[in-house]
């Protein structure tokens, strides 16, 4: 689409950035980048960078430093003063500079036009020219005598923060808008003032951003704009609580919106372009009031010249995306920086840098950019979440036709394979208007493939605790892999992480893997630590490993992702993919993971021994011990299948023993009532309170996870104590422990089924040309998933949700919490004590 805007470095044939016959060795071209309020030079260091390494020896830039930080308030006029001189300065010292472009971030797009209104030399009439000729040519002045050339601000307020929801933050309600208006020098001083366009004089002086959209004595400042050889303004469309969609992109009230999905190919977060042609009109009559007139006087004014106007957007799941004021921007190098940034989306954002439209060093890749891909308008927002591919990073990679085309399993399948347009929804129950929320694409077969059959070497590895169901998903990937895909280079990977490097591989077939689904355990064991990705790497490197399958939980996903970012910076053509495997089924995003209801329905039979011991003694206390690090899934569940459970513990819900509404009272009142009661408690239940009342031992496992104090054996004291020696009441109490027997069980027959899928859609994935991601359930339907997303946050059961107050209402056991505001602290103190417990890196 011709939009008149300008996407390379040249106008007209002419070069504008850079200068084809200036001497290499020093640039003749000042490139002036000016910050916003309370910035600094470091704001555009990262930018500036961009600049000099496409352009070296052409430009010279120049970050601007009189008005940094406090600076900033002391108004437009004073921060334009300041920079006039600057730039004078440097015209001084660098002789060669013949030409000037500007780049201003927000309140600096205003302090750059001011200043170029003070720089603005007119042009001197030759006197020897006969100006009764009209030679068509345009007479243009200098700026410091130098050529003007590129004048580009992002969003920069143009036409002010006053009222008409210039500034989205005030939500666009005239009141709050007033008071704005009257309070804003408070905060931003002189500069507030400028802006809400209250600094009017008392002698009949107009607002200053209305003076500047003329020429007076001595201030250029149209002339100077209209000098340039173009003027660009990038707006935010939305996101921007500070500033406005249309101050930034000089619009009237009355204009609509036209944003488009994506319109520019090379840089698909610009979803409107357009070359605004100077247009001389007068000002159309606004018969509102006197705010309505100077904005219509400030858009007529500018409109005197010419504008390109690039509409931005960030649409993505991310809540950096709030950040879009300064990420359009792109301050500073950590911003760029994947590895040090929350959530990965945000370096997409950052790589969709604007001003890649000058400089097109800046290059986006198209794949990135799937990555987030909107298709309805910002207010309904619809997100797909892909997943990293190979392609990414390797785009010459080749593709072949899938050969489950001819598998004799496919055959009569109606569509074999998964288009890839096809998504599952992460959120499915929903209001009308509201988001539509993140969707992963859907997991299954795919069309193409980017591995020869006969070319891939794969290799599984198992780690973390152990699990019901690991040996169905080894069989199920090696079956996959040979049967469907007809790879028979197969490798397992023994004892963890660390047997990538210290110890020999395990060759597998469907021969070897045969019926190891019967048997409970790992066939490749299992270990905690020893994840040195260097190694792991150099080792899949060394051994010609092309797919990496790696079953684990939360921690051994984190070192997936680690290693898939580790072959992605080697630029090697390995897929990793990763299976989320946990008995505690704490990992984010997914439904459930494998070996779960195994583990519940094992658990029924211990709550089913408890049971019958205690109903047949007199005072019979039975205490059933349930794994759950940092969730008591296992237990909650445990619990609703069973109805034999007359209280159920679990981390995220603190209990206490004594007084009234604590646990002895409730124990007390069954035996009165039942002469029998039976208790579920998730290992990681109450451990601040044990910390408290026995020795802690602050020790960690080799993966970094906390060491836990036992429960099971704590409470069995304090009851004993309680009871026979407070109460002097005779107890018979029978304490279980089935954790590892309840671990170690083979996996029941759903689960063998949902691990046949998960290792299906794992293989079907990589060998699709997916890399670091995830496979799962998400409302029941599997989906590919980046492995990103699932290790920025662990489930835990949230007891304001509907399942915990279920499984109250179920036992009928104490709360122990009293009031809901209470119920909701607790969730989030739950959640940060978890956040605090859990390693995020070793
Ligand atoms: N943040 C991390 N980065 C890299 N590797 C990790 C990280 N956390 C854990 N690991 C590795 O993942 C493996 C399994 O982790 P662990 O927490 O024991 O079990 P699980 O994966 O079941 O949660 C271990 O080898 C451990 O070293
Ligand atoms: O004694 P081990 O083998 O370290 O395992 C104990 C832990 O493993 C778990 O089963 C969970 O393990 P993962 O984190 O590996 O999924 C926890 O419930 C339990 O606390
Ligand atoms: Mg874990």
């Amino acid at each position: 689409m011709d939009t008149g805007v300008c996407s390379s470095e040249s106008i007209n044939g002419e070069d504008v950035f850079s200068c084809k016959e200036s001497d290499v060795s020093s640039a003749d071209h000042l490139v002036v980048m000016v910050h916003g309020i309370l910035g600094s030079t470091a704001n555009w260091k990262f930018a500036a960078e961009q600049f000099v390494r496409k352009l070296p020896d052409k430009v010279f830039i120049h970050r601007s430093e009189k008005n940094m930080e406090k600076l900033t308030l002391d108004g437009v006029d004073v921060m334009g003063e300041r920079l006039t001189e600057e730039v004078l300065e440097l015209i001084k010292q660098k002789k060669n500079l013949r030409k000037i472009s500007f780049v201003a971030h927000s309140v600096g797009g205003l302090v750059a036009r001011y200043a170029i209104g003070k720089l603005y030399r007119p042009c001197k009439i030759d006197n020897e020219r006969d100006l009764s000729v009209d030679t068509g040519e345009v007479l243009k002045g200098t700026l410091g005598g130098l050529e003007p050339v590129n004048f580009i601000t992002v969003a920069t307020p143009h036409l002010g923060s006053r009222g008409n929801k210039q500034v989205p933050f005030l939500f666009g309600l005239t009141a709050l808008e007033k008071v704005a208006a009257g309070v804003i020098h408070w905060i931003f001083k002189r500069t507030g003032r400028h802006l809400f366009l209250t600094d009017a004089d008392s002698d009949g002086k107009p607002p200053l951003l209305k003076r500047m959209v003329e020429d007076h004595e001595g201030y250029y400042f149209m002339s100077a704009l209209r000098s340039f050889k173009r003027r660009v303004a990038y707006s935010n469309v939305g996101y921007d609580h500070i500033v406005g969609w249309r101050t930034s992109s000089i619009r009237r009230a009355v204009e609509l919106p036209k944003w488009e999905d994506s319109v520019n190919e090379k840089y698909p977060h610009i979803v409107y372009e357009e070359l605004c042609k100077a247009c001389d009109a007068e000002p159309i009559s606004v018969e509102v009031d006197s705010l309505d007139n100077i904005e219509e006087e400030l858009v007529t004014g500018l409109s005197r010249v010419s504008w390109e106007k690039v509409d931005v957007s960030f649409h993505s799941s991310s809540l950096l995306r709030f950040a879009a004021h300064s990420v359009i921007q792109v301050k500073n190098e950590n911003m760029h920086s994947e590895e040090r940034i929350m959530s990965s989306d945000f370096s997409i954002q950052v790589k969709m840098f604007s001003l890649a439209q000058i400089v097109p060093a800046i290059l986006i890749k198209k794949q990135q950019f799937r990555a987030q891909s909107r298709i309805d308008n910002p207010d309904d927002v619809f997100i797909t979440d892909n997943v990293p591919h190979l392609t990414d990073f390797l785009p010459d990679l080749q593709s072949y036709p899938n050969p489950l085309k001819k598998s004799p399993a496919y055959a009569i399948v109606k569509e074999t394979f998964v288009s890839p347009q096809d998504v599952v929804a992460q959120k499915i129950v929903l209001q009308k208007g509201s988001p539509r929320g993140v969707h992963f694409p859907r997991a299954g077969p795919r069309e193409k493939v980017y591995f020869k059959s006969e070319e891939v070497r794969a290799c599984i590895v198992t780690c973390g605790g152990l699990c019901p169901g690991i040996n169905t998903v080894i069989r199920e990937i090696v079956c996959g892999l040979n049967f469907m895909y007809g790879v028979d280079d197969i490798l397992g990977i023994e004892g963890g992480y660390k047997g990538f490097y210290s110890k020999n591989t395990k060759k597998l077939t469907p021969k070897i893997v045969d019926d190891i689904h019967k048997r409970g355990g790992t066939l490749l064991q299992t270990s905690r630590g020893g994840s040195d990705t260097n190694k792991i790497v150099d080792n899949i490197q060394d051994r010609g490993i092309n797919q990496v399958y790696i079953i684990g939980g939360d921690g051994t996903q984190r070192g997936a992702n680690a290693i898939y970012k580790e072959v992605e910076k080697r630029g090697l053509q390995v897929a990793v993919a990763g299976i989320p495997k946990t008995i505690d089924n704490d990992i984010a995003v997914i439904d459930k993971s494998f070996g779960f209801d195994t583990a519940v329905e094992e658990a029924q039979r211990a709550i089913n021994a408890a049971h019958v011991e205690v109903e047949s003694v007199e005072n019979g206390v039975g205490i059933v011990k349930l794994m759950g690090r940092y969730s008591g899934f296992i237990a909650l569940y445990a619990t609703l299948a069973s109805r034999d459970v007359d209280c159920c513990l679990i981390p995220e819900s603190p209990f206490y023993l004594e007084g009234p509404g604590g646990l002895f009272e409730f124990v007390e009142q069954r035996l009165k009532e039942n002469s029998h009661v039976v208790i579920v408690v998730a290992e990681g239940a109450g451990q601040e309170f044990l910390a408290q009342t026995m020795q802690s031992i602050d020790e960690k496992d080799a993966s970094g996870n906390r060491l836990l104090l036992d429960v099971g054996q704590w409470l069995t004291q304090k009851f004993k104590d309680h009871f026979t020696k407070v109460r002097k009441m005779t107890i018979n109490l029978k304490y279980i422990d089935p954790t590892y027997m309840i671990r170690a069980v083979p996996s029941n027959a759903s689960d063998n089924i949902y691990c046949t899928l998960l290792a299906q859609s794992a293989v079907h994935g990589a060998m699709a040309g997916y890399t670091g991601f995830t496979v799962g359930p998400v409302n029941s339907r599997h989906a590919y998933i980046p492995i990103s997303r699932v290790t920025e946050t662990q489930n835990v059961v949230k007891l304001t949700d509907r399942s915990w107050a279920r499984l109250l209402a179920s036992t009928n056991q104490p709360s122990f919490v009293e009031h809901s505001v209470e119920r909701e602290k607790v969730d989030k103190d739950t959640i940060d004590a978890i956040n605090d417990m859990r390693i995020t890196s070793i």
